[in-house]
């Protein structure tokens, strides 16, 4: 529904964006994901008409958007800041976009209602706008941004002002709420866990460029280079020599594991050098007399306590770096003392290659 063909913005000789193509599908819940300054923000404003690219082209619906104004686009936007008026009330908020529309008052009023009510504030649509918490503030956003009926939403970073808790509380209702109201989501965000958590699919991007785009468990079991592979987690990284490349599998050698056979991404195009990567929740500590058909041993030299996991680094002979472990706590990996040998085992699935 959204086709971004060859995408670039540039100032001067630097692109913010460099060369996006992308399709959207209708009804999908997409997040653009990136460290600061990767250009998401670029990308959004351009599918919004705040903006137009350098070259290429964006259609939405299969028109062609160049020249057509925002407010003749089939988007809406929702700002980071909750930009509410604060001297109206909740209604009046939500039906200032009506008012251009010039409506019948019992229909201005039946969709501010239904918007309302998709975004959980019945009964507060008189409340002054400085009379709410940063929550409700932002659902009268998301409601202005609804009763205009998009067909899609457009979200710049909007939980990034709320506390941990409420944001984790929000990102239920917004995946609700696009459930509910069917409409294309395009999330932008540099929290992995939010994309992870609220996507069908991902793109992510470095440096104008997007890197992989995917659904949330193939970016992160998948994941197509160590930069990637890093900002959706840790990861324990090795390199290796491409022996052979069959379908979706490479072999490789490399110190520590030998000889493996690993899963590879769509788009990794395996020859000469690649990097095998393992992430920590994968590796397992094993107890007492329990045994694993894949395990190695090595030298606990540290241990970082999260509550519900730990964090083990273990020093483990013929590996260029020490393993990253994440264990729960059910066993006692808390308590184990720096300078023990502890086996791990592994799952030979769980080895992924992707490129350096
Ligand atoms: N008007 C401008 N003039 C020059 N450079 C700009 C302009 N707007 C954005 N940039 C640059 O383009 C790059 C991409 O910016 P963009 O806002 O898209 O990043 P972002 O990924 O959304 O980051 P953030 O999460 O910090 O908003 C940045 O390096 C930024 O400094």
């Amino acid at each position: 529904m959204i086709e971004i063909r060859g995408v670039t913005r540039s100032y001067g000789t630097f692109k913010a964006l460099d060369d996006a193509t992308l399709t959207i599908r209708e009804g999908e819940f997409f997040s653009l994901l990136g460290p600061s300054g990767c250009g998401k923000t670029t990308l959004l404003r351009m599918i919004a008409g705040f903006d137009d690219p350098t070259a290429g082209s964006i259609n939405i619906d299969r028109q062609p958007m160049d020249g057509i104004p925002a407010n003749r686009r089939p988007t809406n936007m929702v700002f980071q800041s909750y930009a509410i008026f604060p001297h109206l009330n909740v209604e009046q908020n939500v039906a200032y976009g009506l008012k251009r529309m010039k409506l019948e008052a019992s229909e201005e009023k039946r969709r501010v209602e239904e918007a309302l009510a998709q975004v959980s504030l019945v009964g507060l649509g008189k409340r002054g706008a400085n009379e709410l918490s940063g929550g409700q503030r932002q659902r009268v956003a998301l409601a202005r941004a609804l009763v205009m009926r998009p067909k899609v939403l457009l979200l710049d970073e909007p939980l990034s002002a709320l506390d941990k808790k409420l944001r984790e509380q929000m990102q239920v209702e917004l995946r609700r709420l696009q459930q509910a109201v069917g409409i294309t989501f395009i999330l932008v965000t540099h929290d992995q866990y939010e994309a992870l958590a609220l996507s069908d699919r991902i793109a992510v991007m470095f440096g104008g460029r997007i890197a992989q785009v995917a659904s949330p468990k193939e970016i992160y079991q998948r994941p197509v280079n160590r930069q990637v592979a890093d900002f959706l987690g840790g990861m324990n990284f090795m390199s290796g020599e491409v022996v052979e490349a069959n379908g979706s599998t490479v072999t490789l050698d490399t110190a520590g594991f030998g000889r493996v056979r690993a899963e590879k991404p769509d788009g990794f195009v395996a020859n000469g050098h690649a990097t095998l990567g393992i992430r920590p929740e994968r590796l397992r500590v094993l107890w007492d007399d329990a045994t694993a058909s894949h395990e190695i041993a090595g030298k606990l030299v540290e241990r970082h306590y999260f509550g519900e996991i730990t964090h083990l680094v273990v020093e483990v002979p013929g590996f260029e770096k020490p393993l990253s472990v994440t264990e729960t706590n059910d066993f006692g990996a808390d308590d184990l003392p720096i300078g023990a040998t502890i086996r791990l085992a592994y799952d030979p699935d769980a080895l992924v290659a992707m490129a350096d």
